[in-house]
């Protein structure tokens, strides 16, 4: 039962209702341990930041450092905030982090702008293909796809003014991903004083830790100011709490857009209110996926209560984008059907269910006729883990397969 402040008396937490609203608790009531709390106390809850000194400790003693952190511990935004605020950035040096997606690059530099108060753009900043929001003198973390880093490395192929790179989703394995990697340990021999941090929720630590572990002899001695190990320490962080009930459908589906245009429907009639993420493979899909549930939505009994349905997809302009992350009238429920490019390190604050078809377009070379064909196929463990994820970033959620139990 909401209770009502009188102003006066001490001011009791804020909880998030199921509409969206904010309704007044008792302390006492707030078992789930989540709703309104300020930016810093949030920064707080996450898991990583337990690790803390023992992240800044590894990273001080060792040249690599792998972090193995599920989906919501924090590391995206946390890590690059915690490597400023011990004074990786003093002296005009810049601390990278790399997304393998422009979309998540441009989330989380918003998210953490606004975590550390200041104008994004300026301390934090991000770089994506053609759009450039950092500033030469102030910017201090930068987010940037991995593909924009390769292209400085032909400016600068040490990568000077980076005191630490962090590599993040490093499990995805892109083609400038792994280059990258590859390029970094190059520059790690030259400059011993750079730091890798190579995180991923779902990443094979060791096979990692086996490719940047050199024998070969850095400048300087190991263990000297400035000479880390060349050994990479390992670190695992536990994910965010907030529990995600998965379904599976009892009958492999024939037509995966059908289903997913279905579940969404079953869960609008039958959940509570929040936002639904729909996973499907590509422009088509979604665009049909979008048509179809316009329909159903017309027909349905409940459409009075109202769906908003956006598609994302990276063809889309900036703004039709942004759409996802705008709020929307209340009593109204969001469904966004996206390909895969919400599946990593973003946080759409709505989103209770994910929809998720089981399948994404994936790039396949084929080696006898020498051409990459974008393939629609299943997905991995690793992904279908990342997508459930989107659904307990803020408050618990559920997360529907259509597919069979794997
Ligand atoms: N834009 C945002 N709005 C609200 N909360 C956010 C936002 N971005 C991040 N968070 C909160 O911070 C948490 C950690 O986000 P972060 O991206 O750092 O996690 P992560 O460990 O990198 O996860 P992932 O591997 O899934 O990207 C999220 O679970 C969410 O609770």
């Amino acid at each position: 039962m909401a209770q009502f402040w009188k102003p006066g008396t001490e001011r009791p937490p804020l909880l998030d209702d199921d509409e969206g609203g904010i309704l007044l608790y008792s302390a006492s009531s707030s078992s789930s341990g989540y709703g309104y709390v300020s930016i810093e106390k949030q920064r707080q809850r996450l898991p990583v930041f337990k690790y803390r000194m023992a992240i800044l400790y590894l990273v001080e003693t060792h040249a690599t450092t792998i972090v193995v952190g599920e989906t919501g511990s924090g590391k995206t935004t946390q890590i690059p905030q915690f490597l400023k605020e011990a004074g990786w950035a003093d002296g005009g040096r810049v601390i990278a982090c790399t997304q393998p997606r422009r979309l998540a690059v441009q989330a989380v530099a918003s998210r953490v702008s606004e975590e550390m108060g200041v104008k994004l753009g300026e301390e934090v900043g991000y770089t994506i293909r053609f759009e450039d929001l950092t500033d030469r003198d102030s910017t201090r973390i930068k987010f940037l796809t991995d593909g924009v880093l390769l292209r400085e490395m032909m400016e600068d192929p040490l990568l000077t003014k980076y005191s630490v790179i962090m590599v993040d989703e490093a499990h995805e394995r892109s083609i400038s991903t792994d280059v990258l990697l590859g390029l970094l340990k190059k520059i790690q021999r030259r400059r011993p004083e750079l730091r890798l941090i190579i995180s991923s929720a779902t990443i094979e630590a060791k096979s990692m830790a086996a490719f940047f572990h050199t024998s070969k002899k850095r400048r300087g001695l190991e263990g000297e100011d400035c000479v880390p190990k060349t050994e990479p320490a390992i670190l695992s962080v536990e994910g965010r709490g907030f529990n995600v009930q998965i379904f599976y459908v009892e009958e492999p589906v024939s037509d995966y857009i059908q289903a997913a245009v279905s579940t969404v429907m079953s869960i609008h009639d039958q959940e509570p209110m929040g936002d639904i993420l729909v996973f499907l493979t590509g422009q088509d899909d979604i665009d049909a996926a979008v048509r179809l549930l316009t329909e159903e939505a017309q027909n349905n009994r409940k459409s009075s209560s109202g769906l908003v349905v956006l598609p994302l997809y990276s063809g889309l302009s900036r703004a039709d984008q942004d759409l996802v992350f705008s709020p929307i009238p209340r009593g109204k429920r969001k469904v966004v059907i996206s390909t895969n490019i919400a599946e990593t390190s973003l946080t759409l604050e709505g989103v209770s269910y994910v929809v998720d078809s089981g399948f994404s377009k994936q790039r396949f070379y084929n080696p006898i006729s020498d051409i990459e064909n974008l393939v629609v196929a299943p997905i991995s463990k690793a992904s279908a883990r990342q997508r459930a994820g989107r659904a307990g970033r803020v408050r618990p959620g559920k997360c529907y397969r259509d597919m069979r139990l794997f």
